[in-house]
């Protein structure tokens, strides 16, 4: 099996926040990954992170998720963060839900809040 070289990063819109915050805190260790991004995530984490060689695929509700979901399917994604909103409801739900469908198919390690990504990131490192 090809090695896994990618991390996906996608947040809601009241995540991004987050999100940025977290790429900004953890650039170092993202450096040496090939990432990826639904648009208006990766556009935030490349803003926040200009060290960072973010690859924005489209945003999530015009199919984002299922891009990184077929490079799940692929097996090329070592580490999915996936800042969730948990109280707004999402026109594109089912893909959200597709995604992390393939997540757990392709035993993708996949972290839906912070306190899981500061737990993943360090212990998929290479
Ligand atoms: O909607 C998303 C994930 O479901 C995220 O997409 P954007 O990063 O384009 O906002």
């Amino acid at each position: 099996m090809a090695e896994r070289r990618k991390i996906a990063l996608i947040a809601h819109d009241k995540m991004k926040e987050q999100m940025a915050d977290f790429a900004r805190h953890h650039q170092d260790a993202l450096e040496g990954w090939q990432i990826v991004a639904t648009g208006t995530t990766g556009g935030q984490v490349q803003d926040a992170c200009p060290k960072l060689n973010v690859t924005r695929m489209k945003s999530g509700p015009l199919g984002g998720d299922q891009q990184i979901g077929a490079m799940i399917a692929q097996e090329e994604v070592a580490l999915l963060v996936f800042f969730v909103d948990p109280l707004t409801p999402m026109p594109h739900d089912v893909d959200v839900k597709a995604l992390m469908r393939l997540a757990i198919l392709y035993d993708t390690p996949m972290a839906l809040n912070r306190a899981t990504a500061e737990v993943l990131l360090p212990a998929i490192a290479r």
